[in-house]
């Protein structure tokens, strides 16, 4: 019976994510969704900047520190072990829904392309950065990522293994393509408010130095000289730069962790 609510709890976390992110898309996008980046009444300025940032920082801080595994080591001890990752997902859930609820407006205008041509493709390409980031998840595990593995192995009885390093299809092309497609996402848009830009710039620099400096040194830390080899084959975020010597190298079935 407790596995089963166990693996209710990870399915529920699931949907809530799936929920999020599609409604992700909308936000950013402006379109399908009641409340998106640059819908709303404007408020003053100062005050929309300030809010839009610490909504901005509780998703940061959360998605990090939850996130470390000194920090997965400790939480583990009060919660059981199969909910850490369904948890975190949720959690990370809640604090986007807070963001896109309590999002303020700032209309200024940035750029706007008029012509019907450029708008499509823009549109076009943004729509392609989700793509991305939902094919990379499928590409390293979708359901391991999101908790659904661990909640499922614990029902059936079967031990769980940490998620396997991958070097395969987009991870082949830079290390980090889930990033990418959010930067591609966020970034790629007809009219960029200043609003927009404000979300765009704060993610944009929470992607660099949470993957520089927490991600990476983690795997570093976790995969040694097989990541440091990986770092020099594969660019960080932007395909096609830096020193490529030869293709990655096949996992030799790596554990992360
Ligand atoms: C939200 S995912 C983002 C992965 C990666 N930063 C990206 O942008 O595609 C974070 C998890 O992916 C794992 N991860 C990062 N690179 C990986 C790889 N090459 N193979 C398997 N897992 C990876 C990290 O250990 C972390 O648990």
């Amino acid at each position: 019976m407790k596995k089963l609510i166990v693996f209710l709890y990870g399915v529920l976390a699931y949907v809530i994510f799936l929920f999020t992110f599609l409604y992700a898309i909308g936000f950013v996008g402006n379109f399908v969704v009641p409340k998106s980046i640059d819908s709303g009444t404007e408020g003053p300025f100062a005050r929309s900047l300030l809010i839009n940032e610490l909504l901005l920082g509780l998703f940061a801080i959360q998605h990090s520190v939850m996130a470390r595994p000194a920090f997965k080591r400790w939480w583990t001890r009060l919660i059981d072990p199969v909910l850490e990752r369904s948890t975190y997902v949720l959690l990370a859930s809640l604090a986007l829904l807070l963001l896109y609820w309590q999002w303020q407006p700032l209309p200024a205008l940035i750029w706007k392309v008029d012509t019907k041509l450029g708008a499509t493709l823009l549109t076009a390409i943004s729509l392609s950065g989700w793509l991305i980031v939902l094919l990379s998840s499928f590409m390293i595990n979708h359901f391991d990522l999101f908790g659904l593995k661990q909640v499922y192995n614990n029902l059936i009885n079967r031990s769980d293994q940490a998620m396997r390093f991958k070097t395969n299809l987009f991870y082949n092309i830079v290390r980090h393509p889930i990033m990418l497609g959010f930067l591609i996402a966020f970034w790629a848009t007809p009219v960029m408010t200043l609003g927009h830009l404000v979300f765009s710039l704060t993610t944009t620099t929470y992607i660099v130095v949470a993957v520089k400096f927490l991600e990476e040194r983690d795997l570093l830390k976790s995969l040694g000289t097989d990541y440091e080899v990986y770092k020099q084959q594969v660019p960080m975020l932007i395909p096609f730069t830096g020193r490529r010597t030869s293709k990655a190298a096949p996992p030799k079935a790596k554990l992360i962790g």
